[in-house]
């Protein structure tokens, strides 16, 4: 176990914080554990994740008072996760919870509090037969856990099983909290023909409740109905403490200076006019096909639009394609390059961290969803707050998105003078302001957050 400097594990508050194995998970808990500690100097969190996941995130910056414990790799790598979602999703939930106990055996100080990812679904039966209390973190939309809760629901009233193609523009008025969705836009495991996903991720909400209370990393003025909504439907606390993404660094040092933060990029995008530069990421994990990306670079090229790509594995191969109008990578500090003024679009697979850090650097958004939650974020994104645009590609076809409607697409949208662009940038100021209103003294997420250290006071 790394050494936890200055706190001392006997005297001080000990909460084990355990992420499920994922960037788009690791990221919004680590940067919850830094929230915490900053308020509590008294924290000590232990912080537990595979020793794969040790070795990505092993050498990033964070306060003494959070340490890192490892329990076996006893999943499927990551570098395989998104080929075989079930196996990795299923090990998960059966894996990981028998090594995460034998581990809170070792620990040199006894657990005050356990913060656990909602589909870590073990976590709260570990807590319960040990007496320690759990915090249920759920790292999507408050919208896609009502869908996931009320699942049952679409069942009873004829919407489930459904065929997307057939059927993905009927509107449910149902699920608690959400005035109408259409099917398309619920979560797209629950219209896949292999069930099993679905299956598995229906299986962590019966635990929820066992929860000594629920977190979100949503902000409670984005979805104010569905938040509502599950805060009459549960007996206990929900606390809304958005954006979980690291906008307290940004604070400390919002430099770009390449010598301090030796990327290149960087030095380019400070070299770009204000608001010139599209940034494409696809998140963290999740792959387009080579032809789709391949359509990507030629449209990107053919728009002349300034871009800064991250394509992970891909990127000195496609960097060849482009041409020269753009750079393409393959990781970069997002949030960083989100809030270069350069920066005036975002092109994202509608993650929720990643849309997160989008609303908050006041960046208007082209949609583009692959999978999962994506979809209703898609929906929030270009209907509910009107930040964003499609990528108008027909996802039900399974069609490509080609080369010539990127190229329309990106050109009009980086088109600064033109009036639907005006109107779109103008949302996007205003859903930041929202955000920066809600993580302010007396904002919502900090009142929230002030509110969940001190109910939990009488035991941390
Ligand atoms: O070059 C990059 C690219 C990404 N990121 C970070 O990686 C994270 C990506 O998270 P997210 O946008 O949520 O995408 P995924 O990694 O795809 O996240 C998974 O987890 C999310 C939270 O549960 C879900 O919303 C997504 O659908 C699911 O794919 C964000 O913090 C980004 O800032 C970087 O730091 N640098």
């Amino acid at each position: 176990m790394a050494p936890a400097g200055r706190i001392d594990p006997i005297t001080a508050s000990h909460v084990v914080a355990v992420p499920y194995p994922g960037r788009g998970h690791v990221n919004p808990m680590m940067n919850l554990c830094k929230l915490l500690t900053n308020s509590q100097p008294h924290l000590l969190i232990t912080f537990v994740v595979t020793e794969e996941w040790f070795g990505f995130i092993g050498s990033e910056e964070k306060p003494p008072s959070i340490r890192f414990a490892t329990i076996p790799n006893v999943l499927p790598s990551e570098l395989a996760r998104a080929a075989d979602m079930v196996s990795f999703v299923g090990a998960t939930q059966t894996e990981m919870g028998e090594p995460f106990e034998r581990l809170l055996d070792r620990l040199d100080a006894p657990v005050n509090f356990i913060i656990a990812d909602t589909f870590l679904n073990w976590a709260v039966e570990v807590g319960n037969r040990r007496n320690i209390p759990v915090a249920s973190l759920w790292p999507m939309p408050a919208s896609v856990f009502s869908v996931f809760y009320h699942f049952d629901l679409l069942v009873r009233n004829g919407h489930h099983p459904f065929e997307l193609y057939e059927r993905g523009d009927e509107r449910v008025d149902y699920i608690p909290g959400i005035a109408s969705i259409r099917l398309a836009d619920i979560p797209t495991i629950a219209h896949m023909k292999d069930q099993r996903l679905l299956q598995l991720a229906c299986r962590i909400f019966p635990n929820v409740s066992k929860a000594q209370c629920l977190l979100f990393t949503s902000i409670f003025e984005l979805e104010p109905h569905v938040i509502k909504a599950l805060k009459q439907e549960f007996s206990f606390p929900i606390y809304t403490f958005g954006p979980a993404i690291p906008y307290f660094n940004l604070k400390q040092s919002i430099s770009f200076s390449t010598n301090q933060n030796n990327h290149h990029y960087f030095d380019w995008l400070n070299s770009q006019p204000p608001s010139s530069v599209l940034y494409i990421s696809l998140g963290s994990f999740l792959s387009v096909s080579n032809a789709q990306m391949d359509e990507i670079a030629d449209g990107l090229r053919d728009s002349g639009v300034r871009f800064l790509w991250v394509a992970r594995g891909e990127a000195t191969r496609l960097q060849e394609k482009c041409g020269d109008v753009g750079r393409v990578v393959s990781w970069c500090e997002q949030l960083k390059v989100l809030c270069h003024p350069s920066v005036g679009g975002f092109w994202t697979h509608c993650g929720w961290n990643s849309t997160m850090e989008g609303i908050f650097a006041g960046v208007p958004i082209i949609a583009f969803p692959i999978m999962m939650d994506q979809a209703t974020i898609r929906k929030h994104i270009v209907e509910d707050w009107k930040i964003g645009w499609d990528a108008k590609r027909d996802v039900r076809s399974g069609e490509l998105l080609r080369s010539r409607q990127i190229a329309e697409i990106v050109k009009k949208f980086m088109d600064l003078e033109s009036v639907e662009r005006i109107e779109i940038a103008r949302r996007a100021k205003e859903l930041q302001e929202v955000t920066r209103r809600a993580i302010s003294d007396g904002g919502s997420s900090k009142v929230n957050l002030s509110s969940f250290l001190s109910d939990i006071s009488s035991v941390i």
